[in-house]
């Protein structure tokens, strides 16, 4: 019956990932939920991530835009990655994992678009490599699927899955040759000697290490060893590339340099590619998108620069860069009470009457360091507004100045400054001036765990 199914909706809609949702909504409840749609009727998800039909106008079937039909709820906001039905590369969906007692992934779901590079970012523990094993096949999951181009593999051995594997120790063969290793995957699978040699060729010159196509893992640096893991991973031309930490062995140089690499090598071959790494930095320079996975729960998806711009969760705040966290008391028409002055929030979503307490958080570079007031030399004197703020400690950091201070209330804080800035302000220890914020990011302070509780 599922199969049925299966070959039904293909056909009418070319559609796979509806051909999933109706098979685990049919497998499920053990009959047909929903009517066999007309090959008129347009299926597709809506910007939150439910499924959606448009009928056409004289339709006798119920729904339209925004009517959902999914049983199991709809995949939230928070856990989509791109948009698109036909063009998804892996979908993991509901994945939940225990080892004993532990939880170690809680209704993980997300989507990686095809031929997208996306970041798994998250601290240690997360579950990030949970994730990715359950991906490759290694370890099962307790619940959940994952959906690979189409295809549900849940259950498929790792070697049917089509999957290229990274790993931060370099698992290279040490008695083969660079070359060697790289064919290793194709001699397995018996492809004629002409097409290894051309596929290794070609992937030598994709990483750059033909010069060393003879030498031995142990006559290769971390990275170049690196390289040959990776090109190694794709020789068998997979569908999907997961990569484990593979830069986090390597010092910091070379990790930078890699980087730089993987991204331009991704742009040529495109293929659809999770990167897990703890690094935010790393994430963000190298990733399409960035799947943050927080206690085994997906905290936030997005592209770098939204993530850090508009963070859904006081952890992503955290998460992403050195950040300041202060008290808000209450809001009032867009204006938050901070240090006993209602200061500019910057997203007019603020309720206007909310109460607090709120935790109140913005980053060193968007915070201004002024004098009390100046004087135009006419005897105009012009007040600035800000929090009132006394001057601890500088600190030269090259470009910057990073400027320690404490509040009123006794909160320290820290600034970042242009040195240009400084050299005009010339502060000193002990100098009371006051701090005027940009972009204050304001959450509720006892939301309930795991609800993106933004509301600035
Ligand atoms: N086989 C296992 N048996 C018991 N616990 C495990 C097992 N594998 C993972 N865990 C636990 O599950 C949690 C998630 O582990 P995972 O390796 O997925 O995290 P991670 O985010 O990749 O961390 P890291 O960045 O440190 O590698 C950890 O607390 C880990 O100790």
């Amino acid at each position: 019956m599922t199969m049925w199914w299966q070959r039904t909706l293909k056909g009418r809609l070319g559609c796979r990932s509806i051909v999933a949702d109706a098979e685990t909504r049919f497998n499920r409840k053990g009959s047909t939920l929903f009517p066999a749609p007309s090959p008129r009727v347009e299926w597709g998800r809506d910007a939150v991530g439910r499924f959606w039909r448009q009928d056409p106008p004289d339709s006798p079937l119920v729904g339209s835009i925004g009517t959902p039909v999914s049983m199991r709820g709809p995949i939230a906001a928070t856990e989509r990655v791109g948009a698109g039905v036909d063009d998804v590369g892996i979908v993991v969906r509901h994945l939940r994992k225990r080892f004993g007692d532990y939880v170690a992934l809680d209704d993980v779901s997300f989507e990686v678009p095809d031929g997208q590079l996306v970041g798994l970012l998250g601290p240690s523990g997360s579950g990030k490599s949970t994730v990715l094993r359950i991906i490759a096949g290694l370890e099962a999951p307790d619940f959940g699927t994952v959906e690979l181009t189409g295809e549900d593999a849940t259950t498929l051995p790792t070697r049917q899955r089509g999957v290229g594997f990274v790993f931060q120790h370099y698992a290279l063969f040490r008695h083969m040759t660079v070359r060697q290793n790289i064919a290793f995957g194709l001699e397995v699978k018996k492809c004629p000697r002409t097409e290894i040699k051309k596929r290794v060729d070609e992937l030598l010159d994709l990483v750059q290490l033909t010069p060393h196509a003879e030498r031995y893992p142990s006559q290769l640096s971390g990275g170049q060893r690196q390289r040959v893991a990776l090109a190694r991973a794709l020789a068998p031309r997979p569908r999907v590339l997961l990569l484990d930490e593979p830069f986090g062995a390597l010092d910091a140089k070379v990790r930078e340099e890699l980087r730089a690499w993987l991204r331009k090598l991704h742009d040529e071959v495109h293929v659809t590619s999770l990167f897990v790494t703890h690094d935010q930095q790393e994430a963000f320079e190298v990733a399409d998108q960035v799947v943050i996975l927080h206690q085994g729960r997906v905290e936030q998806i997005g592209p770098p620069q939204e993530l850090y711009e508009r963070p859904a969760t006081p952890f992503v705040t955290e998460f992403l860069g050195a950040v300041n966290l202060l008290r808000g008391e209450a809001i009032r028409n867009g204006r938050v009470m901070v240090q006993g002055v209602p200061t500019p929030a910057s997203d007019p979503l603020v309720p206007s009457d909310a109460i607090g307490p709120f935790k109140v958080y913005v980053r060193p570079h968007d915070l201004e360091i002024n004098r009390f007031g100046y004087a135009d030399g006419l005897g105009n004197v012009t007040l600035n507004e800000g929090w009132r703020a006394r001057v601890l400690k500088l600190v030269p950091m090259g470009s910057h100045v990073r400027v320690e201070l404490v509040l009123a209330d006794g909160t320290w804080i820290h600034v970042q400054t242009p040195r240009e800035r400084q050299a005009e302000l010339r502060l000193a220890p002990g100098e009371d001036v006051l701090v005027t914020p940009r972009n204050l990011k304001v959450f509720y302070e006892s939301a309930p765990a795991h609800v993106p509780d933004y509301v600035i």
